[in-house]
């Protein structure tokens, strides 16, 4: 166990520096990062500048043009935060930091390069968490081939600023972590799912969306549709975030120990954690609508005021993340409630994880939990006096908690915790015609893809009664979301205790009778994930390993992943590490619930 302490000096050595300014450095490299002591010109006092591993992508060997000059060189290439000059939002973006070192040690060309290569295979063997100790011979041998990824990126994703991201960021950081990569832009929805399907799987060590989301849930559901399924879900898929959500780069980002972060500071984050390329299991989850379409989810099945938002939010695409917040002011303003029957199977023995950078009160609450300033949160945008000015408006509505509901069918007697009972699909009120008519245009097209995967062994068909140790509640609802990423966009930690392959589904729902203050103060306090410390009645969370959710509202929005879907019956099952994600790092650990 003697490699994993991080004091350990791996190696040591004095350097001089590119370009030569008679300058010399003692290195010493650890496992948390380069130690640099100057020694010429000798400083006034003690100073030692540390490198962090974390913020490096790569090292390589150079030699210089000059034919004589016998020194080999190797440079360092790190992404430090530093303070912006501009202080907006978080203040911080990490900047690009070369440091490039001369090896002068020998009178031959080859022994100063082979000390460079030491070094640098060290320097990489830390990068990609390769096992070393100071026993180690670092011998280039010790390091993987080159890793190839296929990158897919959208550039309609968000505020479709993903071709300018990867030009001036995302492919210099690549190459410097030397990672080869093909680059294929999506030309329409559903490009991403057809390519993936036709890709020889042995080509390639990864599959990495430059986009939203939703392109990763295009990818993952491309892979499930093969017949070799079961080889092709494993291919590791990764996501540098371009999208306007981002919900699964907010996870990868707190799962590293990163500040909450936004925009370019998430984006050059998880490339940094790309370039380390830790792969850990992740859970996913399969969806069935009422017309028998299975699909496979990472992220969420919403229903309710976030599918609301997340769809009627798309004409305001142009502002990137900030569509969400424009959106849930709107929705706020004019709330709805839906009648439905939400059918769970509950895991009773549920463990709550912790992560690193959560601090637990001794009864297990997050109240001490902090979190640094968002780049963007709602209350920049004014939603604090909105809700202000609202309470003086319709104080009526709001000390009554009377919201209005929106189109539901005959109100059921029993309103919670039935036992199983089937769904009558003739429930649902209205004429289905209408619905469609209503709510077709704005889906993307579905084709009925043959999605194979692992039998669903705990639900029974739509229609048909569920197993009788499943909890039943019909009421009115405000939402209904199922989400098994800690976050639901890169600002909204929803799920603080959620991990990738916890097997858990996070089920949310939040009653009908909610005042618009309080869902307002949820979505606020959703922000640092203090929410469900805010015990407020209406909000209830249960993690569970099966739903099924059977709207009694004749009209209405479900998503999966953000993604629209048919609306109606929906059912889900989650099938624990299905897939694999780099995440670039693992830093997990279990306690009981
Ligand atoms: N060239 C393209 N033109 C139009 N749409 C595309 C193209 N390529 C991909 N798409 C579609 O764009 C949709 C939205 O992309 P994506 O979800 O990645 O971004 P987003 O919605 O902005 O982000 P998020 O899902 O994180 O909120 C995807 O579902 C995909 O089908």
């Amino acid at each position: 166990m003697e490699y994993r302490q991080s004091s350990e000096t791996l190696l040591h050595g004095e350097f001089g520096v590119y370009p030569s300014k008679g300058i010399r450095y003692a290195l010493s490299l650890t496992r948390t990062g380069l130690h640099i002591q100057r020694l010429i010109p000798k400083p006034e006092d003690d100073q030692r500048l540390l490198l962090p591993l974390s913020d490096m992508v790569g090292c390589h060997t150079l030699r210089s043009h000059s034919s004589g000059d016998v020194f080999a060189y190797f440079s360092i290439y790190s992404y430090p935060l530093k303070k912006k000059k501009v202080t907006m939002g978080s203040g911080r973006t990490r900047q690009r930091l070369v440091r490039t070192f001369r090896v002068d040690e020998e009178s031959e060309y080859n022994k100063n390069l082979a000390i460079a290569e030491k070094w640098a295979t060290a320097i990489k063997c830390l990068i990609q968490e390769i096992p070393i100790g100071s026993e180690t011979e670092f011998v280039p041998e010790l390091l993987p081939r080159a890793r190839r990824l296929m990158l897919l990126l959208n550039p309609c994703g968000g505020r479709g600023n993903a071709p300018q991201q990867c030009q001036t960021h995302i492919l210099p950081m690549l190459t410097e972590a030397e990672i080869s990569y093909n680059l294929i832009q999506t030309e329409r929805p559903n490009h991403a799912r057809e390519l993936v399907q036709g890709i020889n799987l042995e080509e390639w060590d990864g599959i990495i969306v430059i986009s939203g989301d939703g392109l990763l849930y295009e990818v993952i559901n491309g892979l499930m549709e093969r017949p070799d399924w079961e080889e092709a879900i494993k291919l590791p898929v990764g996501i540098l975030p371009c999208g306007s959500g981002n919900a699964l780069a907010g996870a990868i980002n707190y799962n590293a120990g990163f500040d909450q972060a936004m925009g370019s500071e998430l984006l050059l984050n998880c490339i940094l954690l790309l370039c380390r390329g830790t792969v850990i299991p992740m859970d996913l989850v399969s969806v069935t609508t009422c017309s028998g379409i299975r699909s496979f989810s990472f992220l969420s099945v919403a229903w309710g005021f976030i599918s609301d938002v997340d769809v009627e939010s798309e004409k305001y695409r142009h502002m990137g993340s900030a569509r969400f917040t424009v959106g849930t002011m709107v929705r706020v303003a004019s709330l709805r409630t839906y009648r439905g029957r939400l059918s769970y199977l509950p895991v009773l023995d549920a463990h709550r994880p912790i992560c690193r950078s959560i601090t637990l009160s001794p009864n297990g609450s997050l109240a001490q939990f902090q979190r640094s300033q968002l780049h963007r949160t709602i209350s920049d945008f004014g939603l604090c006096e909105e809700r202000n000015v609202m309470y003086k408006r319709s104080s009526a509505a709001l000390d009554t908690n009377e919201l209005p509901s929106f189109e539901t069918s005959p109100s059921p007697s029993s309103p919670t915790a039935l036992h199983s009972s089937s769904f009558n699909f003739d429930s649902l009120s209205g004429d289905p015609s209408d619905q469609d008519s209503v709510y077709s245009k704005d889906l993307k097209p579905q084709k009925h893809h043959q999605v194979n995967g692992p039998k669903d062994d705990l639900l029974t068909p739509l229609g048909q009664p569920l197993p009788k140790n499943w909890i039943i509640v019909e009421d009115n609802f405000v939402l209904v979301l199922a989400i098994y990423q800690s976050h639901l966009g890169a600002d909204l930690f929803t799920a603080p205790f959620s991990t990738f392959d916890d097997g858990l589904i996070h089920l949310f729902f939040v009653k009908a009778g909610i005042s618009r203050a309080a869902l307002v103060r949820l979505f606020l306090a959703m922000e640092k994930g203090t929410h469900l410390e805010t015990e407020c009645p209406y909000l209830t969370h249960i993690p569970v390993r099966a739903f099924r959710l059977e709207p009694l509202t004749r009209k209405g929005i479900i998503t999966v992943d953000g993604e629209r879907v048919e609306y109606g019956p929906v059912q889900a099952q989650l099938h624990k590490g299905l897939s694999n994600l780099i995440t670039g790092s693992c830093k997990v650990r279990l306690t009981p619930f």
